[in-house]
């Protein structure tokens, strides 16, 4: 009888052709999802507004130390509102002393224009003029050019990818409306694609003027963590993370935000409760 070889050539050859897809789909995928703009998000939940500040104090904490041991320094973006007062775990002992605060480079995503010392000053809420003395578009222009100073002098990197300034770490709190910074769902700066800065002077939200970084300068940054508590913001944060919101209508501004790294929610228990 004569021997065909041909069959068991059909079955050693889908052997080895399985073995390599099952070997090469998963490597694929992989390089697939860390494909370098792809923004990686996360959505962290905990069980109240305390448990947050411990785990944001130690994600910032360990930012902090990874980007000051990389290139010596730390720019951190800070918004204003409850934020701040979420960060306070960063002060307490076991990372004051830890923390290198002389290489921390410290901006603002959006101020209020009014004096450093009123109290709806995100400034004074970090921290206790030039924003109080000047238009808001005096106050953007001076921002913006604050900025381009830095990113001459090199100490701000520009992205490779949006060509926008680069910060390291964003913390950004979000509006019951969806806003984050000063850029509001029924206000045309959201849109602005130009600007690194620009300003409001009829924020739905008082105090009506404003300054704020623009989405272009948001999205370039290298880490973003949105933090977000309390039950008034639950409906919100269905909408943007819970797939909510009419079909078809214009997304919120808070879902308009991404990282060039990795960008992470921080929702304690009442703003995680309708997803
Ligand atoms: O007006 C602003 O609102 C958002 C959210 O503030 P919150 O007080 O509701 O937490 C804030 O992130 C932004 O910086 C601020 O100017």
């Amino acid at each position: 009888m004569e021997y065909n070889a041909y069959p068991i050539f059909i079955i050693y050859a889908t052997i080895i052709i399985s073995f390599i897809l099952a070997k090469l789909i998963p490597l694929i995928a992989s390089m697939a999802s860390a494909t370098p703009n792809k923004p990686k998000t996360k959505v962290l939940k905990f069980g109240s507004e305390e448990d947050v500040a411990v785990a944001l104090a130690k994600y910032t904490a360990d930012l902090s130390e990874k980007y000051i041991k990389e290139k010596g320094s730390f720019s951190v973006v800070l918004s204003g509102g409850t934020l701040i007062d979420t960060l306070r775990k960063l002060v307490e002992a076991q990372y004051k002393d830890s923390v290198d605060w002389s290489k921390w480079l410290i901006f603002w995503v959006d101020e209020r224009v009014v004096p450093l010392d009123h109290e709806d000053s995100n400034y004074l809420l970090a921290s206790r003029g030039f924003l109080s003395k000047e238009s808001p578009e005096g106050a953007a222009d001076d921002y913006e050019e604050r900025i381009k100073q830095l990113v001459e002098s090199k100490i701000i990197p520009i992205s490779n990818t949006s060509c926008f300034p680069k910060f390291d770490h964003m913390l950004l709190g979000m509006g019951p409306d969806g806003h984050v910074a000063s850029l509001f769902p029924t206000r045309t700066q959201r849109y602005e694609k130009k600007r690194w800065v620009t300003f409001i002077t009829d924020s739905p939200k008082p105090p009506p003027p404003r300054i704020t970084f623009t989405f272009p300068v948001i999205n370039s940054a290298s880490e973003i963590a949105m933090v977000i508590t309390g039950a008034e913001l639950a409906d919100a944060t269905k909408t943007v993370l819970g797939g909510g919101g009419d079909p078809g209508s214009v997304p919120l501004p808070a879902a308009e935000v991404s990282a060039e790294g990795e960008l992470t929610w921080f929702l304690d228990k009442d703003a995680a409760s309708k997803l």
